[in-house]
């Protein structure tokens, strides 16, 4: 597991450690493991390569300027510019200048366009809103590699939203933590590679206010029978799904489920006889009433918003079993408060919005998708997961997981509905509802890129490498074998 800490509590962490530390040593540390990417990007020729630092008002700006003077004294060319001369870092200033380092204030452009790496130290943790006009022009004449220092300025770092013009770097360093920025929405992807620098700031830090799963983590977490388990002890998983209009939700949410888990999984609803042709091990009903004893149901895909699919939602909600909530079974929720009064409120609830649900249900998402999920979670009792490219899960108790997706082939249609059998399928075998939410959208992730392998897929496709996506999740879990 990894954790991310917000710019306050960095902050706070910061001001406990500097008050221990010698003057300057943690941006020294800082700044040597910058230099040490950017010597790495460079290679294997350094002598003579020309590096521009673009140097903002603050410490970010610092820690350019300490790299530049570390990367002078291998042989390499550094231009800093200066973006706001007066407040430039004046000991990473000198620095620079002692090792011959060149500085400019103005007529940078020629600076930036001749680079072979461009080191964005324009701002840093401090930063609020996009890139101001004359930093946004220089960006804009950047052909070469850059190499962001802590975040890309213009970047919230808090949120990850950018309004306006900002870096996009080939690769980020970043010091003592990873922070939002790093793993949310468009600044992710505007990150690059991340890289993290020791600056030994993690005794300083409390609780992750945002945890991002790895692999090895799901591949752990991941149900397996074992010697006494049948196909009862490892929980059912009931789907209610589908109706003659939308066929196939049912079909990809049941596919889902029958592959995620071993076990059983019962249909019901109005494709059953479709289920049936396709997924022979499936017990079909055509009710809820009638489909036996589940330990979890997947509640929504494809069912409708009418006044049938509203007493099918209330049958499954006074069930008193853990429930995948999504997409009609949301809408509904939204539209009929009366609902959730069918919920014992003890009994765990995933709710599985896109952004249009979510603002049916709890206003607009807006740039700050952690703390909106967190509210919802927080006002409905139920964890929250809000999906996209970085899919948030949110818990009532405060708890919230980040899983940031490296491609964006699962933005098809019906691949909603495979996420919420995944879901269904782990709440089922016991799993708490936030891990069983976090697993599930790191496996359809997965799923979805083993799938793709460059070029777009339909949600069946991805449904069908779910099983490839466990296996790749177990074995990173595996102890390495000498
Ligand atoms: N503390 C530590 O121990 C360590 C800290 N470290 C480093 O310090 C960094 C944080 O430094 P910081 O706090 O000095 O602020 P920083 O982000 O450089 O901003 C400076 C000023 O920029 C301005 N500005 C704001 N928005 C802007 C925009 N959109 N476009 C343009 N300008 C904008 C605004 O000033 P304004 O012009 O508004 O008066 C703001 O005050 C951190 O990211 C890490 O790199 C490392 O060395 C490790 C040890
Ligand atoms: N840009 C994106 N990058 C990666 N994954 C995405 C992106 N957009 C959507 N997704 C994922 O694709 C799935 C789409 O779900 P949903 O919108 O409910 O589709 P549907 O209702 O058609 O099944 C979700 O798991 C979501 O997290
Ligand atoms: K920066």
């Amino acid at each position: 597991m990894k954790g991310v800490w917000t710019t306050d509590h960095v902050r706070e962490a910061e001001n406990r450690l500097l008050a221990r530390v010698p003057d300057g040593s943690l941006m020294r540390k800082a700044a040597f493991g910058l230099a040490t990417v950017a010597l790495r990007m460079l290679a294997p020729r350094v002598t003579g390569r020309r590096v521009t630092l673009l140097v903002g008002a603050g410490n970010n700006g610092g820690d350019a300027l300490w790299a530049g003077a570390f990367l002078r004294r291998r042989g390499v060319a550094v231009t800093a510019v200066l973006l706001a001369p007066d407040r430039a870092h004046p000991e990473g200033l000198a620095a620079l200048r002692k090792t011959g380092g060149r500085v400019i204030t103005e007529d940078a452009r020629e600076a930036v366009r001749a680079a072979d790496l461009v080191i964005d130290g324009i701002v840093g943790l401090s930063a609020r809103g996009p890139l101001r006009p004359a930093a946004a022009e220089l960006v804009e004449q950047v052909s070469a590699p850059v190499l962001a220092v802590d975040l890309p300025s213009g970047v919230e770092p808090d949120t990850g939203a950018v309004n306006g013009p900002a870096v996009t770097a080939t690769a980020t360093v970043t010091f003592g933590c990873h922070k939002p920025v790093h793993v949310l929405g468009e600044g992710a992807k505007r990150c690059g590679e991340v890289h993290l620098v020791d600056i030994g700031l993690r005794p300083e830090l409390g609780e992750p206010d945002i945890t991002v799963l790895e692999h090895a983590d799901v591949g752990r977490l991941w149900p397996v029978p074992g010697p006494t388990d049948d196909k009862y002890t490892q929980g059912v998983t009931g789907i209610s799904a589908g109706s003659s209009a939308y066929p196939g939700a049912a079909w990809l949410s049941t596919g889902a489920a029958t592959l995620a888990t071993s076990g059983m999984v019962r249909y019901a609803g109005p494709a059953a006889e479709a289920i049936r042709a396709s997924w022979p091990e499936v017990i079909t009903t055509g009710s809820v009433a009638d489909a036996g004893r589940v330990q979890a149901w997947v509640v929504g895909p494809g069912m409708g918003t009418g006044a049938s699919a509203k007493e099918v939602l209330a049958q499954v909600l006074e069930a008193e079993v853990p429930v995948c909530a999504d997409a009609d079974a949301i809408t509904l929720l939204a539209k009929h408060e009366d609902l959730w009064d069918a919920r014992d409120p003890a009994t765990p609830m995933v709710l599985t919005p896109h952004d249009r649900e979510f603002a049916r249900l709890a206003g607009e998402v807006g740039d700050d998708r952690v703390a909106a999920a967190l509210r919802a979670a927080k006002r409905f009792g139920v964890v929250v997961l809000l999906k996209g490219h970085s899919t948030v899960v949110a818990a009532p108790d405060g708890r919230a997981l980040v899983n940031p997706a490296r491609s964006s082939w699962a933005a098809t249609a019906g691949s909603g509905d495979v996420l919420s059998g995944l879901i269904g399928s782990l709440l089922a075998s016991g799993m708490d509802p936030w891990l069983a939410a976090g697993c599930a959208a790191m496996a359809h992730e997965l799923a979805g890129e083993l799938a793709a392998e460059g070029a777009p897929i339909p949600a069946g496709a991805l449904l069908r490498q779910v099983p490839d996506a466990i296996r790749v999740l177990r074995a990173a879990a595996e102890p390495v074998t000498p």
